[in-house]
């Protein structure tokens, strides 16, 4: 089911500042990098560019660990939704989330430090500012203070090689080397959450591995479904919610999730009675390509159902059923479906904050009926379609922020403006974190309910509030724990994906690559909704939105948008549109890409125009 990780023990004397440099050179700077960023989700290169890069992350991470006292951190390799020939990683700081900003800082200079010798003079800098003593390196006599570095690593074939050159370097440190071997990206954040117990909020239990990542959610998942019987609202599955197939991109969730079909397999066998789904996953690494024609961000960018790889009779008849897909690396999840006109439906990121928002204050009002104890709301990015925004902010009637793109931003955002703060980007990225007011109201809610009737509205809520921390991935958004959450929340409901779906309805959008020879010629305003240079570029921009709400005639409804901006992740300039009819937010998009193209340096032939065929 799962393997338990290999711990390495590190050079137990101080590496000395020759051997160092013969570590770094051995990986030079290739030529074609003039600078390595740490873009939206870390760095992210072709393969063969990144040997340079690992190496000096490798001592990075090790540092990282020693100036927090030894608290473990993590480094995870993978290049999430991009192709199988990319690849990349991500630091997870002793919290689980992401890297500390000004160690983002420090992590760029390490990386591009020209010579070895250069990079010593980083290396040693660093280490007397973590430690406030002497440098790690230098032979110096002085302990080694502790330091340890979890190791996790997605399916890709050049994942091991690059995993190697960390931990090795990591070693060459003094490090303590944690090797989960291949993980999703998620768990190796929860592994270093909770190796960190002094960090986890009491409500959660602590388990470090593998096998206790299984444990808490099949627990608290199964509990919460238990939960159901009780409110007579919800608690029963319909025909098609029965079976849930998993698109798992030809990557590491489709391994994963399927330890997860195993446990829910032998509950079932054993006669639970309160509705497990049976999973059915699809597209197992070595089935297709990694990410392509399948997976969470073909399916959201695309619109479009996933290619199935696996063989026909892994798919039980369930194609057209109850649907997700994950990432290469299973930090997101979308849900989809076709109904019975063939006619296909995405339930994004935006339906999935929805929900989730929707559901935990529906349950903190049966404890709290004000509302005032605990301040929920929404973390957004632009991409987000205007539609979920007002359905949040009119309906749900929550607070929405929008934040820049990528997890750390949204991340941060919620962490700062709510102590209940869903966030999902449109991709499906995203999880709810839980603050100290939060855990508050729970004990509070649990003195003043204790002596009640058990099955009362209000303990019902209080049950089901106290597993959400566990359930939900307090670390980074994980594919495997949100869709349990999604699924829980439907099946307490009684709903079916098309009763979610019908909420609202998104806004036609449409969304394109433009390759320029240098997208850092494009900057945005701070929640990327502009751009601030070129400036000719965004008063052209302007124009065809206006030009746009005058066709469609929008007085009421929300005006048609249009955005670009650099991607972080990929060598490409994004464009998002969205109006009220797919012909404007395939011309809009369309304007967009040719103005990309002619003001900031577009490289090959013309960007070809959009032809809607969809209404
Ligand atoms: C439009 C879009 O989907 N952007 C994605 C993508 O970032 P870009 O900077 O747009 O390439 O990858 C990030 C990491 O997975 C994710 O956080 C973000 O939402
Ligand atoms: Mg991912």
């Amino acid at each position: 089911m799962s393997s338990a990780p290999k711990i390495h023990r590190g050079n137990s004397v101080p590496i000395s500042n020759d051997q160092l440099a013969a570590l770094i050179d051995a990986h030079p700077k290739p030529s074609a990098i003039s600078n390595y960023s740490y873009g939206t989700a870390g760095f992210r290169y072709e393969a063969s560019l990144l040997p340079c890069v690992f190496v000096r992350m490798g001592i990075f991470a090790a540092l990282r660990s020693a100036s927090l006292g030894g608290e473990e951190v993590g480094v995870m390799i993978t290049a999430s939704h991009n192709p199988e020939p990319d690849n990349g990683m991500k630091i997870a700081d002793s919290n689980g989330g992401m890297l500390d900003a000004a160690w983002e800082k420090h992590a760029v200079s390490l990386a591009n430090a020209p010579t070895p010798k250069q990079a010593l003079v980083l290396i040693d800098t660093l280490s007397k500012y973590a430690l406030g003593r002497h440098p790690l390196a230098q032979g110096n006599p002085a302990k080694l203070p502790k330091m340890v570095v979890h190791v996790g690593r997605d399916t890709r074939s050049h994942s091991p090689p690059l995993a190697n050159l960390v931990i090795r370097a990591a070693l060459a440190m003094g490090a303590t080397v944690i090797d989960h071997g291949e993980v999703s990206t998620p768990m190796l954040h929860h592994f270093v959450m909770h190796a960190n117990g002094h960090l986890l909020p009491s409500i959660i239990p602590q388990r470090c591995n593998e096998s206790g990542y299984y444990e808490i959610m099949a627990l608290s998942y199964a509990a919460l479904l238990r939960t159901g019987k009780l409110d007579g609202v919800g608690g029963k599955r319909l025909a098609h919610t029965k079976e849930l197939v998993i698109d798992g991109a030809c990557g590491i969730g489709a391994l994963k999730i399927d330890t997860f079909r195993k446990i829910f397999d032998k509950l079932n066998a054993e006669g639970c009675t309160y509705g497990l789904p049976v999973l059915c996953t699809m597209n197992f690494p070595g089935e297709g390509p990694l990410n392509e024609n399948c997976g969470a961000e073909y399916v959201q960018k695309q619109q479009l159902p996933p290619k199935l790889y696996s063989p026909e009779p892994k798919m039980l008849g369930l194609s057209k059923g109850y649907m997700t897909s994950f990432d290469g690396d299973a930090d997101r999840v979308v849900f989809h479906f076709e109904d019975t006109q063939g006619k296909f439906h995405l339930l994004d990121g935006d339906k999935i904050a929805v929900l989730v928002s929707s559901f935990i204050q529906e349950e903190l009002r049966c404890i709290d009926p004000n509302g005032q104890a605990v301040k929920c709301g929404v973390v957004q990015t632009a991409y987000a379609n205007g539609s979920s925004t007002l359905y949040l902010k009119n309906v749900v009637k929550t607070n929405v922020v929008i934040a820049k793109t990528g997890v750390k931003f949204v991340h941060a955002a919620a962490h700062h403006h709510f102590d209940v703060g869903v966030y999902f980007e449109a991709n499906g990225h995203g999880t709810v974190l839980f603050g100290p007011k939060f855990y508050d109201f729970i004990a509070a809610a649990d003195a003043r309910l204790r002596g009640t009737p058990r099955n009362n509205r209000a303990n019902i809520a209080l049950r089901r509030l106290r597993l959400l921390p566990a359930l939900v991935n307090q670390s980074v958004g994980d594919a495997m724990s949100d869709m349990l959450l999604v699924d829980a929340i439907l099946f307490l409901r009684g709903w079916d994906l098309n009763t979610w779906a019908q909420l609202y309805s998104d806004m036609p959008t449409r969304q394109a690559k433009v390759k320029v020879a240098d997208r850092t010629v494009i900057t945005t305003n701070d929640n990327e909704t502009a751009a601030v240079s070129p400036v000719a570029l965004q008063k052209a921009l302007q124009s065809a939105m206006d030009a746009m709400a005058v066709e469609e005639n929008s007085v009421d409804g929300p005006k048609p948008r249009c955005f670009v901006r650099p991607s972080g992740t990929e060598d490409a300039v994004r464009v998002y549109a969205e109006a009220n009819t797919q012909s404007g937010a395939d011309s809009l998009a369309s304007e967009a890409m040719m103005l990309i193209y002619k003001l900031c340096g577009g490289v090959g032939s013309p960007p070809q125009p959009f032809i809607s065929n969809r209404l």
